[in-house]
């Protein structure tokens, strides 16, 4: 008999396929109230959890008993409480490196966006409102030759750190609680200190995993020490951004703009005060949007599963130490 697995998120054929060759799959293509309760009544003897955002917590493993892996379609792993999954011997997987460059071309994307207020100018001339040369106070800034920070220099960060040293000639400043001598060989990267970072750049990254530490890491005090003309952009989890602060920020030209591709909430309340700023770019937490990024991560997160599900070591295991012990 095969081992019962819960695939949870909608997923092309042929990884459906590939995870029926060793398993028995209830598929959910998504979670709601209407369908809940049916989910926990699965999940008493699942084995394996296939998907992504969903919270599994100590009190979801509860009503899991049987669980021997859940595989994130992601690399963001703030919705897993890993120790909890570890205690009770349940492996943890993610899905890095894959998606390095494409994320980092969202962010390269999302700043230029906020700096040539592509999405303004796109509505002036879709409205019918372009009627006359713009006026300087219609124009963006450079990004170009900027000094850019990276709050968050790991995969993700250094794929960026290569697009603005090399396509844009950026002068690179960079934040992680240790050093990342590669980027600093590779690009000309300054290592300096969370304030220095936020004094010093025109244009600020964020790209930090979403954790006790990082959740409002940037609140009215970071704000506060940026340029008046700095550009923030976040595509790290909305949460690690104090909102209601940088909404102040925007509005009281603390910096210029800002740019985000994740929000605390999401899908957005669309009576978000950040959305009614003119100078704030939003996405729909598109990073990894693409076709074959998309396809990629979910190819490696069904490789983790079924490895997981054999009883082997996943690729891309969070908590290896434990298994390779056991
Ligand atoms: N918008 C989107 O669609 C996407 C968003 N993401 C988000 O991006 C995050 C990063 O992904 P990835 O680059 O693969 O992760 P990595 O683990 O490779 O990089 C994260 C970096 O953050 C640094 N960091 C961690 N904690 C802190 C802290 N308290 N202060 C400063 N720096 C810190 C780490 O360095 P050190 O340990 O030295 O501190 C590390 O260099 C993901 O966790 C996810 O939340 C990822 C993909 C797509
Ligand atoms: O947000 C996306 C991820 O892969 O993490």
């Amino acid at each position: 008999m095969k081992p019962k697995a819960i695939i949870y998120k909608k997923v092309e054929p042929s990884i459906l396929a590939y995870i029926q060759e060793v398993c028995d799959v209830v598929y959910f293509e998504q979670l709601d109230s209407s369908n809940l309760e049916s989910f926990y009544e699965e999940l008493r003897d699942a084995q394996g959890l296939f998907g992504s955002g969903l919270k599994v917590d100590a009190a979801l493993l509860e009503k899991a008993p049987r669980l021997k892996i859940v595989s994130n379609i992601s690399v963001g792993y703030d919705n897993l409480d890993v120790p909890a999954l570890t205690d009770r011997g349940v492996m943890a997987t993610n899905t890095p490196d894959v998606l390095n460059e494409t994320v980092a071309d969202t962010m390269i994307g999302l700043m230029l966006a906020t700096a040539r207020r592509i999405p303004e100018l796109d509505q002036l001339v879709k409205s019918g409102k372009w009627t006359s040369h713009l006026a300087p106070a219609q124009f963006g800034v450079d990004m170009h030759h900027k000094t850019l920070g990276i709050i968050g220099m790991g995969r993700i960060g250094a794929a960026i750190a290569k697009r603005a040293h090399f396509g844009f000639g950026m002068n690179i400043l960079y934040r992680n609680r240790s050093r990342n001598e590669e980027v600093e060989n590779a690009y000309g990267a300054t290592y300096c200190s969370l304030d220095e970072l936020c004094q010093q750049a025109d244009f600020i990254c964020l790209m930090v995993p979403l954790t006790p530490p990082t959740t409002k890491l940037i609140g009215d005090r970071e704000f506060g020490l940026m340029k008046k003309t700095a550009i923030f952009v976040n595509g790290s989890r909305g949460a690690t951004v104090d909102e209601d602060a940088l909404v102040r920020a925007l509005q009281n030209g603390e910096i210029l703009a800002a740019g985000t591709d994740v929000f605390a909430q999401e899908p957005v309340n669309p009576d978000h005060p950040l959305l009614s700023l003119p100078n704030m770019v939003t996405l729909p937490h598109i990073g990894s949007a693409t076709l074959e990024t998309r396809q990629a991560m979910a190819r490696f997160a069904a490789e983790n599963f079924v490895l997981g599900m054999q009883g082997k070591l996943p690729v891309a295991l969070l908590n290896r130490e434990v298994f390779v012990k056991a």
